[in-house]
């Protein structure tokens, strides 16, 4: 599914929901604060997911992931249908290269990722223009 088979009224959803989201990452160590919402299709609904650090840094979790995999352990359900990622800086972030892999596990070349920030930017971006070369021979 494109980002253009979901109104924009589920959208904002998804866009309010990152950004409440925001406020309840851990974040001590970057104080890059990012917070998702990862939309499910079977279930009609929003995960959310934040950034979870930790002191050693390798132990971190990204937003997207604690989103998927709130969505899989919760919900059962690795339908997804698009991803909102929020943060307050600029420019927009986009998922870091070990979620992008992650996401290539459940994600095809047009799930839709939207960036989002505290300025109302917004940027609509397909899986495929962020990853177009995703190791999946395994
Ligand atoms: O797409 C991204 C990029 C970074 N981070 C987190 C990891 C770390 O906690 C902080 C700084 O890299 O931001 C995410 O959650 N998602
Ligand atoms: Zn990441």
């Amino acid at each position: 599914m494109a980002v253009h088979d979901f109104s924009e009224e589920l959208i904002q959803q998804g866009i309010e929901l990152a950004q409440t989201k925001n406020s309840e990452t851990y974040s001590p160590y970057s104080h890059f604060a990012v917070s998702a919402a990862l939309y499910l299709n079977d279930r009609g609904l929003f995960v959310p997911g934040v950034n979870i650090e930790n002191r050693s840094f390798g132990g971190t979790i990204c937003a997207e992931r604690a989103a998927l995999a709130s969505a899989i352990s919760n919900f059962g359900s690795k339908d997804f249908g698009f991803l909102v990622l929020y943060t307050e800086h600029e420019p927009l972030t986009p998922p870091c290269g070990i979620c992008r892999q992650v996401l290539a596990e459940f994600c095809g070349p047009e799930f839709p990722v939207i960036m989002v920030n505290h300025k109302g930017q917004r940027r609509d971006m397909l899986f495929s223009e962020l990853f177009p070369l995703p190791f999946d021979e395994f």
